[in-house]
């Protein structure tokens, strides 16, 4: 099958700030979470693939569709929840309903209501009066009842209870069990990324640290606890030490290293994700 989505070569420039080259494609039923340091592009990306900004440099392909371009069919197809709505205040949720309902074919009414009445929205209220958490389960629950194969999610957490929040998940997870559809999500809760997550694509200050298929990412990094000194050298793998301790991203060489230098550990053990997105963000 095609990729859902297809980024190539993609810049942008915004001030002092650039974001790529990104090189990026999604594929049909996975999730992707953007994950990085504060302004370092995630939303812009998020932008740019639904053609509200426009790059520099650099092709996006939604469905096999080039957007920017006259064939606007892409847009059937994506439902997006920015981090932040704009003119939405005076409408009440009963209001939005309608109106997004009657944009969107393929809306499913039975599952708008299930994460309404779960989420305890009140319709009938203006969005303005809502609290941002309120707010931020209507806006939820008018993008996932779209129904797209492609959902893009800009931090939908950020405000949310922490039953709330279990239950996104659970809801994204049934979700994807229809089939057909891909999610990416912008998140800086690493519970989301560690339970929802296929990918993790991982941007530091605009620049592409990496794709990780998550298991391999988590698999990848190993922690030793040494019996004896290291070389002042770093070693094969090593990606930040704190004797007795080293970290390293490679273990098959670090420990071929290790054997060859008659250096011993005494444990060994895998790092959380949390660590791991820590170590990629910040040495
Ligand atoms: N409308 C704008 N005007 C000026 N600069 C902008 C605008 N939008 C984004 N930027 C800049 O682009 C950079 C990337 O911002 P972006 O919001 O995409 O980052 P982010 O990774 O989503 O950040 P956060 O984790 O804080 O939400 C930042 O330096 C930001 O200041």
């Amino acid at each position: 099958m095609e990729p859902y989505v297809e980024i190539s070569n993609l810049q942008k420039k915004i001030d002092d700030f650039q974001l790529g080259p990104i090189d990026l494609a999604i594929e049909p039923e996975t999730i992707t979470a953007l994950v990085g340091n504060n302004g370092s592009g995630k939303s812009t990306l998020l932008k740019l693939i639904m053609n509200l900004a426009s790059s520099d440099s650099g092709n996006i392909k939604l469905f096999n569709t080039p957007v920017g371009k006259e064939d606007e069919s892409w847009q059937r197809n994506v439902a997006y929840l920015p981090q932040s709505t704009i003119g939405m205040d005076a409408y009440t949720g009963n209001a939005l309903k309608a109106l997004i309902e009657s944009l969107y074919p393929k809306w499913d009414n039975a599952l708008f209501m299930e994460l309404i009445n779960l989420f305890d929205v009140p319709l009938n209220k203006r969005f303005g009066k809502m609290s941002q958490g309120v707010q931020q389960k209507l806006n939820l629950a008018l993008t996932v009842a779209r129904n797209t194969p492609l959902l893009l999610l800009d931090e939908p957490t950020a405000f949310m209870d922490i039953p709330s929040k279990k239950f996104f998940m659970d809801i994204l997870i049934d979700w994807m069990d229809k089939g057909d559809r891909s999610i990416i999500i912008t998140s800086h809760q690493v519970e989301d990324i560690k339970k929802l997550s296929d990918y993790l694509f991982v941007l530091r200050n605009g620049k592409v640290i990496g794709n990780f298929e998550k298991e391999a990412l988590t698999e990848s990094y190993k922690r030793y606890w040494l019996n004896s000194t290291l070389p002042n050298t770093a070693i094969p793998g090593e990606v930040s030490r704190a004797h007795p301790q080293i970290v390293s991203n490679h273990p098959e060489e670090t420990e071929i290293f290790l054997q060859k230098n008659n250096i011993g550990w005494i444990d060994r053990k895998s790092l959380e994700l949390e660590e791991i997105i820590t170590l990629l963000l910040t040495v």
